[in-house]
């Protein structure tokens, strides 16, 4: 089997909100997907289609070549997953919550032993399995419940807002720890996420969802590449002209150059430009909000999306 992930045209409504309209993808195997789109896009219903947890009115899915509605035990015994929520029993310490997940999957005696220090040594906790998870940061946290959610060694694993009401570091290290499961372990990733540098360095591939459509798929770079081109910012001194056979655009001593390929046509703008006298130079390259907006005339980051990350994050460190 090629593929670990087959969705076809899901569609599931709740009274009158239509949250997956038409769902329609697919995931290799051994790769690490994303699904990147504002809050309230329809990430986390398709994750929990995907996991068995709700049923698609519409449309049909395979995850680990099984399907999610008529082959449902078959797909939970494949798949691990770590929800949007933290579902770890903080009064517990990091072993008995690898322990009691195990037993629920079967593993007992040698193997469960081995698979939790397996699992712990992988992520780093092993020094801390003996203490109580309400001690643990929200860091260590994520990991002990991605780590957990590999007990039972599963084909694909999903992840909902993986980093949500993290810091920067702690995301970067849980990013790593991701990129090694999937590497080491050749587990499938599928995650959902609202910050489009975690898709950018995380996904081999991403799809674009938005008000519960995927409205655009590909690698990071194929998105970028889909809205076109990179841009020269040169500042001079005096009133510049336009070089000439570049699409340029001026606005008092500023050069607006739209190329496909900043860094080759640089030497050939300045070259152009010799009789000013430069004072800067800029180039932006096209980012994944800029492929959103452009798409849907809306920015990502515009909805509230950190909002409720702040809220998440208030949460977990009240437990
Ligand atoms: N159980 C439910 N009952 C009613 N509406 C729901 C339910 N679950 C989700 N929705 C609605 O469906 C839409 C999609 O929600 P979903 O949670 O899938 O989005 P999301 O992209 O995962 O966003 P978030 O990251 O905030 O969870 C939203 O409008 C949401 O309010």
């Amino acid at each position: 089997m090629e593929y670990a992930i087959v969705a076809e045209n899901l569609v599931k409504r709740f009274g009158p909100i239509v949250a997956v309209n038409g769902v329609t993808f697919k995931v290799k195997k051994g790769e690490r997907f994303g699904f990147l789109g504002p809050n309230g896009a329809g990430k986390t219903t398709t994750v929990h289609i995907l996991t068995t947890l709700l049923k698609p009115d519409e449309g049909k899915a395979l995850v680990a070549g099984h399907d999610v509605v008529k082959e449902a035990r078959e797909v939970r015994k494949k798949i691990g997953v770590v929800f949007q929520d933290p579902a770890l029993d903080t009064h517990l310490t990091a072993y008995e919550n690898l322990y009691i997940h195990g037993r629920l999957y079967g593993l007992r005696g040698k193997e469960l032993k081995e698979r939790i220090e397996e699992v712990l040594k992988f992520f780093d906790l092993y020094e801390h399995k003996d203490r109580v998870v309400r001690f643990f940061s929200g860091g260590m946290r994520r990991r002990l419940e991605i780590a957990r959610a590999l007990m039972h060694r599963p084909e694909v694993l999903f992840l909902d807002e993986p980093t949500v009401g993290l810091d920067p570091q702690s995301r970067a290290k849980v990013w790593d720890y991701i990129r090694g499961v999937n590497e080491e372990f050749g587990i499938t990733v599928f995650l959902t996420t609202h910050y489009m540098d975690e898709a950018d360095r995380l996904c081999h591939r991403i799809a674009i969802i938005d008000r519960g459509k995927i409205i655009a798929e590909g690698s990071p770079d194929e998105l970028k590449r889909m809205i076109g081109k990179e841009i020269i910012y040169v500042k001079t001194e005096i009133e510049p002209k336009c070089p000439e056979d570049f699409e340029c655009e001026k606005k008092d001593n500023l050069l607006i150059i739209k190329v496909e390929n900043a860094a080759r046509a640089l030497p050939k703008v300045m070259e152009l430009l010799t009789p000013y006298k430069i004072l800067e130079v800029n180039v932006k390259r096209p980012t994944l909000d800029d492929v959103f907006l452009e798409l849907t005339g809306r920015e990502l980051r515009e909805e509230g999306a950190d909002t409720f990350g702040i809220f998440r994050a208030a949460a977990r460190r009240w437990m």
